[in-house]
């Protein structure tokens, strides 16, 4: 960076934030930011506390503390459907889409979700940026894992998202299927300066992707930093007690 210039803004964080679920605590005062284009990966041993942060980020779930900002405004009191309405899109760890409903019918509702309506040329896009190349008529039961995650990638991208949060994109996927979401994520982030936050156990496509990776240990932040950076980090190992198998933190 030259002198005199000052890093790029935030687009998305929180701070402070702290969740009780079930009478117990899951979230002790998680803070983090990300910049436009910039991915950043969050890795945890199971029960970490991963999916409830997104589930906090993307506002399902409202926390007991602590305050989530987009674009330097305060949404920690707006719902999921309007924080999708700012740019924040989010998608699940299970690809469910509708199996009674045809491609274009999913493309549909997907259309007439937002306010005002999105176009046809809306979805067209939303289909070309990831390559989803069925016809309207074909029955998304007939989807595989890895259609079924582009037609919901899909569908959220023709909302023109600025941010992703991304629970294991990679779940269920070979590895020949895994290379072509890390192509996604790319394009998405690098090209198209989408910011993305991805919860994922598998090392090889956070090296690929991630410009910076948290990891949660027990509702909180025990790392942070490059891969190399955190896979060195003697309490990373601790939480995994050693635990790490074929290049898959589990
Ligand atoms: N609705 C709930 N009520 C009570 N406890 C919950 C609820 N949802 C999650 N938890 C607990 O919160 C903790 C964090 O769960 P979470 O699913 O966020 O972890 P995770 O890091 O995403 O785990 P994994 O890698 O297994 O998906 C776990 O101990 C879980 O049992």
């Amino acid at each position: 960076m030259h002198a005199g210039t000052t890093a790029p803004a935030a687009l998305f964080g929180c701070r402070d934030i702290a969740l009780d679920l079930g009478g117990r605590q899951i979230l002790h005062g998680i803070g983090l930011q990300v910049r436009r284009g910039e991915v950043l990966g969050i890795i945890g041993p199971n029960g970490a506390g991963k999916t409830s942060l997104l589930e906090v980020l993307s506002g399902r779930i409202r926390p007991k503390h602590g305050r989530v900002e987009f674009e330097g405004r305060d949404v920690t009191a707006l719902p999921l459907y309007e924080r999708a309405r700012l740019g924040i899109g989010r998608t699940f760890q299970t690809p469910v889409v509708p199996d009674e409903l045809t491609v274009g019918e999913t493309f549909k509702a997907a259309r007439q979700a937002c306010k005002p309506y999105l176009t046809r040329f809306d979805a067209e896009y939303g289909a070309e940026v990831v390559g989803f190349k069925f016809a309207a008529d074909v029955p998304t039961a007939k989807l595989d894992a890895l259609d079924r995650r582009k037609l919901l990638l899909a569908c959220l991208l023709m909302r023109r998202p600025k941010i992703l949060l991304m629970d294991e994109p990679a779940a269920g996927l070979i590895n020949s299927e895994v290379d072509e979401i890390d192509q996604h994520i790319r394009l998405l982030s690098k090209d198209m300066n989408i910011a993305v936050i991805i919860v994922e156990h598998r090392i090889e496509l956070l090296e690929a992707i991630a410009d910076r990776v948290m990891v949660m240990d027990a509702g909180a932040t025990i790392s942070e930093g490059s891969l190399a950076h955190v896979l060195a980090d003697a309490k990373v190992h601790a939480a995994y007690f050693e635990n790490v198998v074929e290049g898959a933190l589990t």
